[in-house]
């Protein structure tokens, strides 16, 4: 038996750190602080860490075949070229909904980029209900909306045979499934595999394993868990030093450590006494578990 190691890698103060992804060919992980208009990049060998500032809240990144990444920033799809610091918009969405932005995304196995909207907050979890969207970017930088009436658009990621697609409508505090055409990116027949605990609080972003299985972060939580969505049991929790964790992801050595991400907005100074390390970056080390690489978007 392995046993589990959990460490702040990164003591950073996000207001809201979100999206962690893996970026093997740079040996680093991609981060955003979404109301610091923030897309950081952290080195693991030299420790460093590079921020560009974006004009918008930036919600999620996403790798980029032909170099560079894409982000969703504000209510646009952005493709961001890190050497001059700037970003292109691709697509915009929502032009009707002034109030919204964009929240979590990722890039599915056939390189579309899904992303989906919430209203602007005005505290943690306060919002006005029900304006957020799914929508997908196209190779083609097209855009399709799939749904309509989400609360706050989260982890999604796709299983491993690329037949279902898994979302989070965290106000829901489900995690849901749909079938999935991955010839066409058509979702359907919308389920639920998990119905979250009260002390699981907020389900926020997700990521799969190589073994399918789902790795919630559970805001408020301060955890991650693991599910089997076939049989919708939890199979493990691993609890972090902080309440706020909102995301994760596989990263390092073979994808065989998880990466955390997580808020210090929120938390009032009487809580940051005793989780001084809100809004850091987390390893663990030690699941016995490997992830798989992300998918850059192909357009
Ligand atoms: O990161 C996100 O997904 C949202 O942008 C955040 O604002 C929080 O998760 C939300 O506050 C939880 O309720
Ligand atoms: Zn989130």
């Amino acid at each position: 038996m392995s046993s589990v190691t959990i460490e702040c890698v990164l003591p950073e103060h996000c207001r809201c750190g979100e999206s962690p992804v893996w970026e093997e060919a740079s040996n680093s992980l991609l981060f955003v602080d979404i109301p610091s208009k923030k897309l950081c990049r952290w080195d693991l060998l030299s420790k460093q860490v590079h921020r560009v500032t974006l004009d918008a809240p930036v919600s999620s990144v996403a790798l980029r075949q032909a170099g560079g990444y894409v982000a969703t920033v504000g209510t646009k799809f952005c493709a961001v070229d890190w050497e001059d610091q700037s970003a292109s918009v691709l697509a915009t969405i929502d032009e009707d909904k002034k109030n919204n932005r964009f929240n979590d995304g990722k890039v599915d196995p056939a390189g579309r980029y899904f992303a989906g909207t919430m209203a602007e907050e005005t505290a943690p979890g306060v919002l006005e209900r029900r304006q957020g969207s799914l929508y997908c970017l196209f190779p083609d930088h097209h855009v399709e909306k799939y749904f309509d009436q989400v609360d706050i658009s989260n982890g999604l990621d796709w299983s491993l045979d690329h037949k279902i697609f898994y979302y989070i409508d965290s106000l829901s505090y489900s995690v849901d499934a749909f079938d999935y055409d991955v010839q066409t990116g058509k979702i359907s027949n919308r389920r639920s595999v998990y119905k979250l605990e009260k002390d699981e609080h907020i389900p926020d972003g997700m990521c799969i394993d190589a073994e399918g299985k789902l790795w919630v972060a559970c805001y408020n939580g301060g955890r991650v868990i693991r599910l089997d969505p076939e049989t919708g049991k939890r199979l493990q929790t691993v609890k972090l030093p902080v309440d706020k964790t909102t995301s994760c992801c596989f990263g390092g050595k073979d994808y065989s450590e998880m990466y955390v991400t997580c808020a210090r907005e929120g938390i009032d100074p009487e809580g940051l006494l005793w989780q001084p390390e809100a809004g850091g970056i987390f390893k663990i080390t030690g699941l016995g578990v490997k992830g798989i690489p992300p998918r850059p978007y192909i357009g």
